[in-house]
């Protein structure tokens, strides 16, 4: 029988079930390049979540925010571009030096494919408005100026020739080229949202575009919706669902209907019960900063401790590089892939494809922690925060015998009264969290 076709009613939309591939993939690639990637600044502020929104916008991390940041007319972004490039160079004039040059979208991949990323989600269009596609409703795109190259086509193709499922993000809410009024709160923010019926259907017209002419596996919309086209947006999904079958969309369509639910740097209120996913880049911007080194960045014990503990709660982890304005990934940021594509490559069987266990997280005082997933009867084990050499930790109500998934690390397992005993004999920090199988 065909597959049942969605239509345009929210009842019919909230019949879309989580497809399978999504709840497996458990580890994608986030990716925001645009003219911001140009001048590649930001102050090294907070994490999102750390500080006071008032504080936030004239101290923003964020250098795919550069726009706003020299908008405000004061802080330290502001001040950064008028001494860099005078105060009267416009953020248009950044289009011309975002040449490209050395992009290859086919090494991007095999970086992906290497570090264990099943999906990728790239910005097409970022707050600043600035298209990553030849849109038919905007001039204001990537291959009429700048790179002047189909970005996300490009990277679609290379991305699905590697094997890998192509996901887009959409600021279907911001668009600084309909409404530019500086943003200092939140209220300025959603001030500025969606400002007319002109710019409601046009994102809805552009939604529609990158849905026909790339087919994504998901939509990845973000801050919101416009109000004005709120009613038609079971249309939209319908419209999405019917051409992609698999397709997921995520929880920033105004909330109304998702897929899965969206976490940004902190994880906030956690429920289990729903698929969600983590998104954060590697030091406190999305977009390249140049001023962010290798020490400003997440470290890799950290990277791996935050794909365990996302997967272990059912969530997907959605990581995200900040390339240069060349075309070249960060090499600190291509090092933290690699080396998670190592890790993966001896735990990952505990990671892709499983489901959280019954057993919830475990943050011992002594800061070791243990994780739990499964798959089908096999339970695994993750233990992080161990020590080099004897470490010992037990895994209550259990009744079966754990080995290790990295055969370099030797372990006892003792029976210890309703559970198991086990003793690690020679971790070594560089096997950062440790995966441990009951399969024989
Ligand atoms: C993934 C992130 N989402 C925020 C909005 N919460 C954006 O403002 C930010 O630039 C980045 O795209």
């Amino acid at each position: 029988m065909a597959d049942k076709r969605y239509t345009g009613s929210w009842e019919s939309i909230q019949k879309h079930e989580v497809p399978k591939w999504y709840d497996d993939a458990k580890f994608g690639i986030f990716i925001h390049w645009g003219i911001y990637s140009v001048p590649a600044y930001a102050p090294h502020t907070w994490e999102l979540g750390d500080a006071q929104v008032t504080d936030w916008f004239c101290n923003n991390p964020y250098a795919e925010w550069y726009y706003n940041s020299v908008n405000v007319g004061r802080g330290p972004g502001y001040e950064h571009h008028v001494e860099k490039y005078g105060a009267d160079f416009k953020y248009e004039d950044f289009i011309p030096m975002w040449k490209a040059e050395n992009w290859n979208p086919d090494e991007w991949a095999r970086i992906f494919k290497k570090a264990g990323a099943q999906y990728v989600v790239l910005t097409t269009k970022h707050h600043d408005g600035f298209c990553l596609f030849p849109s038919k409703y905007t001039d204001f795109n990537s291959v009429k100026m700048g790179p002047e190259r189909d970005i996300t086509g490009e990277l679609t193709d290379a991305v699905r020739s590697a094997g890998i499922r192509m996901g887009l993000y959409y600021s279907g809410l911001i668009d600084w080229q309909f409404a530019n009024d500086p943003i200092f709160d939140d209220d300025d923010l959603f001030g500025t949202a969606s400002p007319t019926y002109a710019y409601a259907d046009f994102s809805y017209n552009q939604m529609k575009e990158l849905i026909d002419k790339y087919e994504p596996s998901v939509l990845w919309n973000d801050i919101g919706w416009p109000k004005q086209s709120e009613e038609a947006m079971p249309y939209l999904f319908a419209h999405y669902y019917n051409k992609v079958r698999d397709g997921v969309v995520n929880d920033r369509f105004n909330g109304k209907h998702y897929d899965f639910l969206t976490k940004e740097y902190q994880v906030g209120e956690m429920d289990r019960s729903q698929k969600w996913e983590m998104c954060r880049g590697m030091g406190l911007s999305f977009g390249y900063n140049e001023i962010e080194g290798d020490d400003q960045l997440i470290t890799v014990p950290k990277l791996v401790n935050l794909l365990v503990s996302t997967v272990a709660n059912n969530g997907n982890l959605l990581l995200n590089i900040g390339p240069k304005a060349d075309g070249t990934i960060p090499a600190e940021q291509v090092r933290r892939l690699e080396i998670l594509g190592e890790w993966l490559s001896v735990n990952g069987v505990g990671i892709f494809g499983t489901h959280p266990s019954d057993r919830e997280s475990e943050i011992r005082e002594d800061g070791m922690e243990l994780h739990y997933t499964r798959k089908d009867h096999v339970l695994y084990v993750f233990a992080d925060g161990l020590k080099d050499g004897v470490n010992e930790f037990l895994i209550s109500d259990f009744h079966g015998n754990l080995r290790p998934l990295d055969e370099r690390l030797q372990i006892e397992t003792i029976p210890a009264g309703d559970g198991l005993l086990v003793r690690t004999k020679n971790y070594q920090a560089g096997m950062y969290a440790i995966g441990l199988t009951s399969e024989g």
